[in-house]
């Protein structure tokens, strides 16, 4: 595609991005379906374009205004060169700016000058805000958590996320498995914490290796692996996964079950189990018992009360700690959204809790960076449940022989009573995770 086309293809994505209608990954999918004659390359191009667009948008709605063009077309060309730098900077690490011709080629002299304007501006001449991109309801609570690791988690999250996988443990080993994906020319290194996890290098298509066919890879982050590893899930148990979705949990605690026992993966979304089922037929599992149901207080729900060794709350959230992959959530969510999720979530925890049965096991988590959907619904509801005892997560994960296990945690008497993985610490997402037990 000539640069020029390709430019105006970006220019075109990035408007349609910038409506905030529908999360970014549904437009940039839907854009490719629609433009089939697209390369490997030229989606891979517009797809990081419009991501950098996303998660730079304040300091390029500062730097747009000088240029000229319309609007849309500024922030792509932005967008272009920013991703193309990073780029750059992977391979040759003292790189300032990536390689412009192609980019020129698309340029009018007006564009290129300007360019050249844009990229002589320091980050030190530059306002906070233009710096880390976020909205400051966002930045502040950050920088009260994260203190100095504040430009860390900054830079993490302007970065995309690394590509791990879950090795079904049911069908392969992880050792086997990583030779195999080495023979089609894949490289992966094991996950440190996870013990079914490998990384990636790179972006290879994954779906038509006969690993992925025969359902001995799931794309999954390790922060999520961690997750349903902590529910410690047996053979021959009751477990229920309360919010279960497309079941990227389920899999996995269906894996640990080694399909044995019983568990239902329940969500309010049928359209969302719909896409847990292919998965399902894949895994070789013939425990999970999907359930669509109406609300968290449904008759399916109170049948199985106190019959359960093991609920899991992968709980609706913000969905802040998926910055690296969801960038448009920063400008998609509002305090306001994330409130009426805290009642929801609080709701959803009491009501799955009723589940469990004494001597059970309950973990609450989320993929929210934010201390409002996470240890607060934690702490409040251990006040209202004395009933359930808190478990110290950081011993929890050093039991299922987690290395570094301390590392992954925070807060309580312990300093690790919590799950809490970041970004710019463990190269997952933002994760985390509370587990109690019900008294017996
Ligand atoms: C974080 S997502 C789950 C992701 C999934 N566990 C995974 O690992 O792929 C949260 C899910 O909660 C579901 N949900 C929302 N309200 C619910 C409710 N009241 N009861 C059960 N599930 C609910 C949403 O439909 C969504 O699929």
């Amino acid at each position: 595609m000539h640069p020029k086309a390709l430019i105006e293809a970006c220019t075109e994505l990035v408007r349609l991005t910038l409506t905030f209608e529908h999360p970014a990954d549904a437009v940039v999918s839907r854009f490719f379906r629609d433009h089939r004659g697209l390369g490997q390359r030229e989606r891979a191009a517009l797809a990081e374009t419009v991501y950098t667009v996303l998660r730079k948008k304040l300091l390029f709605d500062h730097m747009a205004p000088s240029g000229s063009g319309p609007r849309e077309r500024r922030l792509a060309i932005l967008g272009f060169a920013h991703w193309q730098d990073e780029e750059a900077r992977r391979t040759h690490p003292q790189a300032v700016h990536g390689a412009r011709d192609f980019l020129h080629a698309a340029l009018n002299e007006r564009e290129k000058q300007w360019l050249i304007q844009c990229d002589a501006v320091r980050d030190d001449e530059l306002m906070e805000r233009h710096r880390h991109n976020l909205p400051d309801w966002l930045a502040q609570p950050l920088k009260l958590q994260v203190g100095e690791g504040f430009w860390p988690l900054v830079r993490a999250l302007s970065c995309s996320a690394p590509l791990d996988l879950r090795v079904n443990v049911l069908k392969d080993k992880r050792a086997d498995v990583q030779r195999e994906l080495a023979q089609a020319g894949i490289a992966s290194v094991e996950t440190p914490y996870s013990p079914w996890g490998l990384r990636v290098v790179g972006k290879p298509a994954l779906t038509k290796l006969p690993a992925f066919v025969r359902g001995a890879i799931e794309v999954q982050d390790e922060g999520s692996q961690l997750l349903a590893l902590l529910l410690d899930a047996k053979r021959g148990e009751m477990v229920v996964d309360f919010c279960a979705g497309a079941g990227g949990k389920t899999l996995a605690i269906g894996a640990t079950m080694r399909s044995t026992g019983r568990l239902y993966a329940f969500d309010v979304s049928a359209h969302r189990l719909d896409a847990l089922k292919p998965r399902l037929a894949r895994s070789g599992l013939s425990n999970v018992h999907p359930a669509a149901i109406a609300h968290e207080r449904d008759e399916r729900v109170k049948r199985l009360t106190g019959k359960i060794d093991r609920v899991l709350v992968d709980a609706p959230c913000s969905g802040l700690g998926t910055l690296r992959r969801n960038p448009d959530l920063k400008w998609r969510q509002t305090p306001k959204a994330v409130q009426e999720l805290e009642v929801k979530q609080a709701a959803i925890l009491a009501s799955a809790a009723r589940l469990v049965k004494p001597g059970g096991r309950l973990v609450y988590a989320t993929c929210s960076v934010l201390p409002e959907e996470n240890e607060r619904i934690a702490q409040a509801f251990a006040a209202a449940h004395p009933d359930f005892v808190a478990l110290d997560a950081g011993q929890v994960l050093a039991q299922l022989k987690v290395d570094a296990a301390a590392s992954l945690c925070s807060g309580g008497d312990t300093g690790t009573q919590y799950v809490r993985l970041w970004p710019h610490l463990h190269q997952t997402d933002g994760f985390f995770a509370a587990v109690w037990v019900r008294k017996g």
